[in-house]
């Protein structure tokens, strides 16, 4: 598992650290990891390529000024381009100067003509966009950028960009990695990041955001031993369908089915195309003939009238774990007596999108993190707020992102099979909060694994699941004895 700590908390473990050791020490060992990664960018030959520093008010310049320091020495022709010249780190500043380096305050040739941009604009400190000289001259960049800390414009603690920012090649980042690494538009333009150990970890306590790996995704995944039955490992009941989207259905059951050698059984009004598709589930027309379940995956295209909510209220009674996504989710935000019904304690995960999730528990609005853990606080649920990078919060606090490589899942009956793992690793048993993490990793797998650089239908991300699967339990085996 990947920790993500809030700048506050970088800030504050920072101090901690920065009261026992010597004077600048931290920064030359953040920008001596820094300038090795730029070393590495510039190979084959640095003697002689050009690194040009874009240079802030703040220790963020300081760290490239000190990283210029050590390529100069190591032959490579460096600039420092000032953006904030009366307030640019003094010691920084001294020692590029004494390695021989340059230092200007008109930066335009020295940006077109670079081998490698460092931008030391801003790092942790830093709030709202690129102020307009340094937006002008990151728009003239053509090289590789190597970003300190963050790429400058994207809001640390969210990873929004509201405004002209860098795009990053990669990313250096010193003591752990920040939210707006692993969040939305900043994980993106963050490019590869690199993690550079400055002694912070024992400072940093338990992580504000946890992110998968996928040998942890592999290890947490049910695997039958050889006392288990069907029914041991876990029976899914899947609420959904209609006679207009009878898709949704088979996409949530199919989903179920594939991720975990428990039984299906499904209720609705789509048992007919269930039956073709998917012959190992037990189909009925109506919740009373299902028989038990471990978990229900309820909503998906299954309406938002009487009907609907008669089957979702049957559900919530049924004091078993719930994944409730779509339809269910306006249901239960526009009949707010139907949260009443639940027995306290029984796990619960809801799927929303934006929309879905506004009606619920009003905009999301910049931070998806907030956001979801108010949601999740206020209902007593677990939250997996759907987006580039998936939001998991649970009420105890715990929040979880996975990040996506690509968009190609955002589809039309994606959703639906996000719902069926999720229910079929809660009616194995998992932690609901850690069920949605594993469910959303092996479904953005799929996807990128389908797509392979085109788009995908829904039913192509579904077919992938076994091979995500796969890939994430070798993943595990890999790194375990
Ligand atoms: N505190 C520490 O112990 C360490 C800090 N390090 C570096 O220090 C950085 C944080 O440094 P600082 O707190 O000095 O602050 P920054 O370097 O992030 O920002 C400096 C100043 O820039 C201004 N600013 C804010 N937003 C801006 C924008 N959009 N455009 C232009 N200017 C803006 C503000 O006046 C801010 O105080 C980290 O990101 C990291 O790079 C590293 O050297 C490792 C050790
Ligand atoms: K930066």
């Amino acid at each position: 598992m990947k920790g993500v700590w809030t700048t506050d908390h970088v800030r504050e473990a920072e101090n901690r650290l920065l009261a026992r050791v010597p004077d600048g020490s931290l920064m030359r060992k953040a920008a001596f990891g820094l300038a090795t990664v730029a070393l590495r960018m510039l190979d084959p030959g640095v003697v002689g390529r050009r690194v040009t520093l874009l240079v802030g008010a703040g220790n963020n310049g300081g760290d490239a000024l000190w990283a210029g320091a050590f390529l100069r020495r190591r032959g490579v022709a460096v600039t420092a381009v000032l953006l904030a010249p009366d307030r640019a780190h003094p010691e920084g500043l001294a020692a590029l100067r004494k390695a021989g380096g340059r230092v200007t305050t008109e930066g335009h040739d020295a940006v077109r003509r670079a081998d490698l941009v460092i931008d030391g604009i801003v790092g942790l400190s830093a709030r709202g966009p690129l102020r307009p000289a340094a937006a002008e001259l990151v728009e003239l960049i053509t090289a590789p950028v190597l970003a300190v800390d963050l790429p400058s414009g994207v809001e640390p603690d969210t990873g929004v960009v509201n405004g002209p920012a860098v795009t990053a090649t990669a990313t250096v980042t010193f003591g752990c990695h920040k939210p707006l690494h692993v969040l939305g538009e900043g994980a993106k333009r963050s490019g590869e990041v690199h993690l550079v150990d400055i002694g912070l970890g024992p400072e940093l306590g338990e992580p504000d955001i946890t992110v998968l790996e996928p040998a942890d995704v592999g290890r947490l995944w049910p695997v039958p031993g050889p006392s288990d039955d069907k029914y041991t490992q876990g029976v899914t009941g899947v609420a959904a369908g209609s006679a207009t989207y009878p898709g949704a259905a088979v996409l949530a059951a199919g989903a179920a089915t594939l991720a975990t050698s428990g039984m299906v059984r499904y209720t609705g009004p789509a048992a007919d195309p269930i039956r073709a598709r998917w012959p190992e589930v037990v189909a009925t027309g109506s919740i009373g003939d299902t028989g038990r379940v471990q978990a229900w995956v309820i909503g998906p295209g299954m309406g938002t009238g009487p009907g609907g909510r008669d089957v979702l209220t049957q559900v919530l009674e049924a004091g078993v774990a719930v994944c409730a996504d779509a339809d269910a989710i306006t249901l239960l935000a526009n009949h707010k007596d139907l949260w009443d019904l639940r027995e306290p304690g029984t796990p619960m995960v809801i799927t929303p999108h934006d929309r879905e999730f506004a009606r619920l528990a009003g905009e999301v609005g910049d931070d998806r993190v907030a956001a979801a853990l108010r949601a999740a606080r206020r209902h007593d649920v677990v939250v997996l707020l759907k987006g580039h990078s998936t939001v998991v919060a649970a009420p105890d606090g715990r929040v979880l992102v996975n990040p996506a490589r690509s968009s190609w899942a955002a589809t039309a009956g994606s959703g639906d099979v996000l719902s069926g793992l999720i229910g079929s690793l809660l009616a194995a048993g998992l932690d609901p909060w850690l069920a949605a993490g594993c469910a959303a990793a092996a479904h953005e797998l799929a996807g990128e694994l389908a797509a392979d650089g085109a788009p995908i239908p829904a039913g192509s991300l579904l077919s992938e699941v076994p091979n995500a699967i796969r890939v994430l339990r070798a993943a595990a085996a890999s790194v375990s004895p």
